[in-house]
């Protein structure tokens, strides 16, 4: 038998029972290696096999002829009981052959095939038939069938409640089930070549990597030793320097790698030696398979509603692994993203951990971990020099590092060195070098890139918004972060700590020495002031809405973004300033799928010289939604908050169902079809599948679970029968009016 492990949990006994139910939806690893599922106990000695070949014939003289009929060879049992004798392979094939038209190995509503498919039931012992109708269970059972084919079934015993499961339970479930699992890694001997594959590493040689701080020696003696035990993983261990420069980072360029993170020591319970276990954490997928930055803060929202503290609790302490070695929470943790960050949450993630562990020993110190690293961050990153704007005394995204960067997409830069290029008369290639190593000077190429490299630290890479200019605003993004953390780390150490934090030397920054005390009131003050900069230089009373502030031009910008919501997430605006919000600036930005990323308006027109940028309209994005329905709530927006949420969780179940279970990086929100097609830049991630999705996009999946806390439960059945917005709200609506009058 293939596939990974044995069941985690028993088997049902007596088959048809309630119990049995409950287990017809037991995760795919469970499900498909229980022998005692599959067996199928009404066959005599001799199982009975139907050749697919047969049943296509079949239903060419009975269905097709008539598509919408049931045929008389239906077969009748009570809902949810009904299951089905299935040969694995030649129903997989002849399910792909018939119905993915498009042989993109996915059944969509863009194949054209006849959308029927006749199975044998099991309790005829396959002698009576039933049709399976429509993508929803076409697709469904090319992906239990892609399941039970990995798992090395050869014959299957499927329950059809898996296959006309509501959509909603199914892709919880399968997030719940599925989805973190695919996209966990762990950094160490159990799985360090899945961690260490980078689809993002261009070179001749993309070997697995890991560079190692120098404050962590047992890590570099674990992986040396591990890279001479297994000679055949070819792994290069590489110990990072005590100072790690921008020049430093730009020169390793070539050689692409891994950055190690937390490791806890553990009894090998095979040798009973002490050796050391990678703390694991969520990657985002597709390309992404390293540790991000804010990507992690959005699936610690879905893992906690999963209860998989364990995970969230482990990426905090990579994060302080990470700031106390690197100096920084990294863009995310691969060699090319040594320099730069990303939107800083740590606080808010530390303490939703913390509430959930709290009775938990080691809990405070935990917390208090957490804390002084969050404390470190903010006066080392966030303002200090280069990203403190001192005039303002607001923070700006403003990494270093030199020359362009390694990992976007082949080309991206093309069009921006060309003119360099033919100035010098070289060639391209030629050019990328000379200018990288420095031979070649170009200022004014190097303000690009630095504006390029705030963008990416940013997290909206890229949009208009910043094209050329990110490093000098002040944006409503980072300042309400740091609101946040501002009025977070007061709170804690006033309610948590008796208003009273030794900072250790390890955690001292600046002129702090070790020792000192941090009390509440200077938070306090801090966030106080913090809010009366962003008021004086962010918000425009009469658009309602945030801006960012241009610290170069001293001028305020006008582009008009989704993230003047994260202002009410933190708790930055004053209840007005959120009333005007939601009349003015809601508006604006609330497209069918959700809030847009910005205004059309103030993305401007596009065409082959001017391309859509990923973080502009007409697309939407995960983090942006939660965010908003956070801050909405926070300030009492209910109504406001579950529509936003209805509307992004009816696109992506829409799309779940219509296009064999895809679940993206981002969506076009003003597409009613197809959402999960994107045109800009480099195109989607999570679409990239065969027969069966198996990590949707770490924060659209925790986006997923999320919305359904936000949504009342109305609106979640809503949601499994597919109802628009406007379908429901339409007879909420005429409810009430009924309601209304029926009352005396
Ligand atoms: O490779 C191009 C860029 O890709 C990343 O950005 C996008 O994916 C990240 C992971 O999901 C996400 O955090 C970011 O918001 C996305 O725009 C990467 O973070 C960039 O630095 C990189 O240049
Ligand atoms: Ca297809």
């Amino acid at each position: 038998m293939g596939g990974p492990a044995p069941p985690p949990s028993g088997l049902p006994t007596k088959r048809g029972s309630t119990d049995d139910l409950l287990h017809v939806y037991d995760d795919a690893r469970t499900y498909y290696t229980a022998e005692e599922r599959h067996r199928n106990n009404r066959a005599g000695p001799r199982t009975r096999t139907y050749s697919q070949n047969s049943l296509l014939k079949q239903m060419e003289r009975t269905v097709l002829a008539d598509p919408y009929r049931r045929g008389s060879h239906d077969e009748s049992t009570i809902p949810h009981s009904r299951r089905f004798l299935i040969q694995v392979e030649p129903t997989l094939q002849s399910l792909q052959q018939q119905e993915d038209t498009d042989q993109n190995m996915q059944i969509t509503i863009e194949d054209a095939g006849p959308k029927v498919l006749t199975l044998r039931t099991a309790a005829s012992n396959g002698y009576n038939r039933f049709d399976i109708r429509g993508t929803y269970m076409l697709s469904n059972l090319l992906q239990e069938l892609s399941l039970a084919k990995e798992y090395g079934r050869k014959q299957i015993i499927l329950d059809e409640a898996r296959l006309n499961e509501n959509p909603v339970n199914r892709l919880s479930r399968l997030i719940r089930d599925q989805f973190w699992e695919g996209l966990t890694r762990r950094v160490d001997a159990s799985s360090i070549e899945i961690a260490a594959r980078d689809p993002k590493d261009w070179t001749d040689d993309p070997r697995p990597r890991i560079y190692v701080p120098r404050g962590a020696p047992e890590q570099y003696e674990y992986y040396t030793k591990l890279a001479k035990e297994r000679p055949e993983m070819r792994l290069d261990v590489q110990l990072l320097p005590e100072k790690i420069t921008p020049d430093y980072v730009r020169d390793i360029n070539a050689k692409p790698g891994l950055l190690a993170v937390d490791m806890e020591e553990v009894t090998d319970p095979k040798t009973g030696e002490k050796t050391l276990r990678g703390r694991p954490f969520v990657v985002p997928g597709g390309r992404f398979n390293e540790l991000y930055g804010w990507d992690s803060y959005m699936e610690s929202l879905g893992l906690l509603i999963h209860d998989k503290v364990d995970l969230a609790k482990s990426m905090v302490l990579n994060f302080c692994f990470c700031i106390k070695h690197y100096g920084k929470i990294l863009n995310a943790t691969r060699s090319y993203y040594l320099c730069r960050s990303q939107p800083p949450f740590l606080t808010d993630m530390a303490l939703r951990v913390y509430d959930k562990i709290k009775h938990e020993p080691g809990a405070i110190e935990f917390l208090r971990t957490a804390i002084l690293a969050a404390i470190k961050e903010y006066h080392s990153v966030w303002v200090a020099e280069p990203r403190l704007d001192r005039v303002t005394g607001l923070s700006r995204y403003r990494p270093e590092g030199r020359g362009i960067p390694p990992e976007t997409e082949a080309g991206h830069f093309v069009h921006i060195l060309e003119p360099y290029v033919k100035k010098h008369g070289i060639s391209f290639s030629e050019f990328v070098e000379a200018y990288n190593s420095g031979k070649i000077k170009e200022p004014e190429l190097d303000n690009y890139f630095m504006h390029d490299r705030a963008v990416r630290e940013s997290g909206h890479d890229t949009t208009y918004r910043f094209e050329g200019v990110c490093a000098d605003l002040a944006t409503i993004d980072l300042n309400s972060l740091l609101f946040k953390y501002e009025t977070d780390i007061a709170r804690t150490i006033r309610n948590v700590f008796g208003d009273k934090l030794e900072v250790p030397a390890e955690y001292c920054v600046g002129e702090m020495e070790p020792g000192h005390v941090q009390t509440s009131a200077i938070w306090d003050r801090r966030a106080k002031r913090r809010k009366l900069a962003i008021d004086k230089y962010l918000w425009n009373e009469a658009e309602g809405m945030y801006f960012d502030y241009n610290t170069a031009t001293r001028a305020r910008c006008t582009y008009e973004s989704a993230t003047t919501f994260w202002a009410l997430w933190a708790g930055v605006s004053s209840p007005k300033q959120a009333a005007a919000m939601v009349t003015k600036a809601l508006p604006r930005l609330e497209a069918f799928g959700g809030l847009l990323s910005g205004t059309k308006e103030s993305r401007g027109e596009i065409g082959i010289e001017r391309p859509n940028r990923q973080w502009d309209y007409p697309y939407g994005w995960a983090p942006q939604q939660m965010l908003a329905w956070t801050g909405l709530y926070r300030y009492s927006f209910t109504e406001e908050a579950e529509r936003l949420a209805y509307k992004w969780l009816f696109m992506i179940t829409k799309a779940f169902v219509d296009f064999n279970g895809v679940v993206v990086e981002k969506y076009d929100v003003t597409r009613p079809i197809d959402p999960h097609r994107v045109d800009a830049e480099y195109g989607n991630q999570g679409l990239d599948f065969k027969g069966v999705a198996k990590e949707g996009f770490g924060w659209v999946n925790a986006s997923y679970i999320y919305g359904l806390q936000i949504v009342n439960a109305h609106m979640r059945r809503a949601l499994g029968t597919l109802t628009p917005y406007e379908t429901f709200i339409k007879a909420v609506e005429e409810n009430r009016a009924k309601a209304l009058a029926e009352l005396v």
